[in-house]
């Protein structure tokens, strides 16, 4: 479960968040739905213990990643917009690289990286250098590295920017299998259907607050509004006012 409460943070002058509390509860697909500068990515980033927040409370699994920084990361894996590949090695040799340093080895690692590579559909990029990767062939190494270590808790930032239509189904069955694992999943996008196929929860925000939480279909009842779109474009313009 990852939980946070009244969170913060400040870039100088700059309120990225000015108070976000939300839950994501385990073996639930939660969306982070938020206009562009909204603070999705600060708050990823606060969350995995990247940065420092100014004020208040967040814990992954029961741990504060300010306190514990070493067992959250051990519980987490993160997807972020810095894909970090390198290019002088196979996706292979990059996924075995990045397992020894998560202590795997062996041939349960190289069962492993045959499992995420099944789930990704990775067989064709799997013993190519990854130098000239195109962008959907890049984000699908680093998903796959960041499943790796069988994480509790999955923290996407736009995991499906750039993938095509069946890179995306790839990963969806992926995050659904993850799902039933009972994985924690967060992830942030401004894919409409995406969250409306695939997610159980979704936290709206917007100017750095928390606007709203629920199902697709609560946030469309308590909106009034049966298309989550309109929906989310409704609550997120209330905050704009109310700002
Ligand atoms: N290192 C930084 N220094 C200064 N300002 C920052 C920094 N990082 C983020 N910000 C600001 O914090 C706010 C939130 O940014 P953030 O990247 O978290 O938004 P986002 O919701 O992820 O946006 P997008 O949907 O465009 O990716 C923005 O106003 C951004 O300019």
């Amino acid at each position: 479960m990852i939980e946070a409460s009244d969170v913060r943070k400040h870039f100088g002058e700059v309120k990225a968040l000015g108070g976000v509390s939300f839950t994501a509860r385990d073996g639930q697909i939660t969306a982070l739905l938020g206009p562009n500068g909204a603070g999705k990515t600060t708050l990823l980033r606060l969350l995995v213990g990247l940065l420092a927040r100014d004020h208040g409370s967040i814990a992954i699994g029961g741990v504060d990643p300010a306190v514990d920084p070493m067992s959250v990361r051990r519980n987490i894996g993160f997807l972020t917009d810095q894909f970090g590949l390198y290019e002088r090695l196979t996706t292979r040799e990059y996924l075995t690289y990045f397992g020894e340093l998560n202590g795997m080895g062996g041939a349960a690692l190289r069962q492993r990286i045959d499992e995420v590579a099944d789930l990704l559909s990775l067989d064709d990029i799997l013993m190519r250098h990854t130098k000239g990767f195109s962008q959907g062939q890049r984000i699908k190494v680093a998903m796959a590295r960041t499943l790796l270590h069988r994480p509790r808790h999955l923290l996407l930032d736009e995991p499906s920017r750039g993938l095509d239509v069946m890179s995306t189904r790839a990963l969806r069955h992926a995050l659904t299998v993850l799902r039933k694992e009972g994985c924690c999943v967060l992830m942030a996008t401004h894919v409409m259907q995406e969250v409306t196929h695939l997610c159980d929860d979704v936290i709206v925000i917007a100017q750095g607050h928390t606007v709203a939480q629920g199902s697709p279909e609560e946030l469309c009842r308590r909106t009034g509004i049966a298309n989550l779109e309109d929906a989310f474009v409704s609550l997120v313009g209330e905050e704009g006012i109310a700002a």
